[in-house]
C-alpha cells in the first residue's frame, strides 16, 4: 500500500469512513443512513440484535460489497474508485465460517493470508521471512504446538486463532472480526479475549471492528462501540458513552442492565 495511507494510520487518522450509507438488497433497505469513522488504533465493537445488519455493515468495511448510496472510504480510498483487491490487502477479515475443507496444516492456513486464497496457491512458496513471520504470529496466538496439525482436526477455538494469525500476516491496517468467540467454551473464550488484548499492545496502530451480540464477548481493550438496530446506527462513539443501560436497552428492545467488572462489560435483564 502507498505511504500516504500508512502515514494517515500512524497519525491516528481515518482507517474507515462511511458517510450516509444505504444498502439495499432485493428491494429491502438493510442499512439506512449509516455514518461511521474509525481511526488508526481504535478497537470498535459492533453490536445489535439478530438481523440488525451487522454482517452487512462488516462486509462494506471489508470491501466485500459496495454501498447502494453514500460513500465508504477505506484507508483514504473510496470504494468504487479503486481496485478492490489492492484494498483488501490492507484488511484482515476473520470469518469464523472459513470455507476450507482440505487438510492443510495450521501453518499453511496462516500462509494463505499472504495470497488471499482459501487453498495454497499452486507453485507458490513462502520466503524464509514469510515462514518466520507465520511462526511468530502462530506463537502470538498461542497455537505453536499445533503448527503442523491438520485444519480438519483443529477445534473451533484453535481454528479461530489460526484465522486471526492468517488475517494478521499481510500486516493489515484494519482487522475485522465477525463473532470470533461464537461456539467457544468459557476458558477458550476468555483466552481468546486476552489474546485480542495482547494484539492490541503488539499492534498499537491496528484498527479493529468486532461484531458480537454479547457484551461479555468484548475484550477489555475495546475503545469504541456502535449500536445497530434495524439497519440504523442508534449510537456510535466511545465505549463508555455508548454501552449504557438506556442505549443497549433501546438497541435490543429489551430491558437490559449494563454492569462493569474488571474492565469488562456484562448485560443482564433489568428488574
Ligand atoms: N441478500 C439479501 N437479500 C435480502 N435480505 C438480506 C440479504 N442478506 C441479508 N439480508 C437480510 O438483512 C438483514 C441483516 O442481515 P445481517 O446478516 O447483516 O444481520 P446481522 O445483524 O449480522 O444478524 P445476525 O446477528 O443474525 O448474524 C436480515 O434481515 C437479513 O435477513
Amino acid at each position: 500500500m502507498g505511504g500516504g495511507a500508512e502515514d494517515a494510520v500512524r497519525g491516528g487518522l481515518r482507517v474507515l469512513e462511511l458517510k450516509d450509507v444505504d444498502f439495499v438488497r432485493d428491494g429491502k433497505l438493510l442499512l439506512g443512513g449509516v455514518s461511521l469513522t474509525v481511526a488508526g488504533g481504535e478497537r470498535w465493537a459492533l453490536l445489535g440484535p439478530n438481523g440488525a445488519g451487522k454482517s452487512t455493515l462488516l462486509n462494506l468495511c471489508g470491501a466485500i460489497t459496495h454501498p447502494t448510496r453514500g460513500t465508504v472510504e477505506i484507508l483514504g480510498r473510496r470504494l468504487g474508485t479503486v481496485d478492490i483487491r489492492t484494498l483488501r490487502e490492507s484488511i484482515g477479515h476473520v470469518n469464523p465460517r472459513h470455507p476450507l475443507r482440505s487438510p492443510l496444516s495450521l501453518t499453511d492456513v496462516v500462509l494463505t493470508g499472504l495470497t488471499g486464497t482459501i487453498e495454497r496457491m499452486p507453485r507458490w512458496e513462502p520466503s524464509a521471512e514469510q515462514t518466520a513471520r507465520a511462526a511468530e504470529l502462530i506463537a502470538l496466538l498461542g497455537v505453536a504446538d499445533l503448527a503442523r496439525a491438520s485444519w480438519t482436526t483443529l477445534s473451533q477455538g484453535e481454528r479461530g486463532r489460526a484465522l486471526i494469525a492468517r488475517a494478521l500476516i499481510p500486516g493489515p491496517q484494519l482487522l475485522l472480526l465477525d463473532e470470533p468467540t461464537t461456539g467457544l467454551d468459557l476458558a477458550a473464550r476468555e483466552q481468546l479475549l486476552e489474546t485480542l488484548d495482547h494484539i492490541h499492545s503488539t499492534h498499537p496502530n491496528l484498527a479493529s471492528v468486532l461484531v458480537t451480540h454479547h457484551l461479555e464477548e468484548l475484550p477489555r481493550s475495546t475503545t469504541h462501540a456502535v449500536l445497530l438496530h434495524n439497519g440504523r446506527v442508534l449510537a456510535a462513539g466511545r465505549a463508555d458513552d455508548v454501552l449504557t443501560t438506556p442505549l443497549v436497552t433501546e438497541t435490543f428492545a429489551h430491558p437490559i442492565q449494563i454492569h462493569r467488572a474488571a474492565g469488562r462489560w456484562l448485560a443482564t435483564t433489568h428488574r
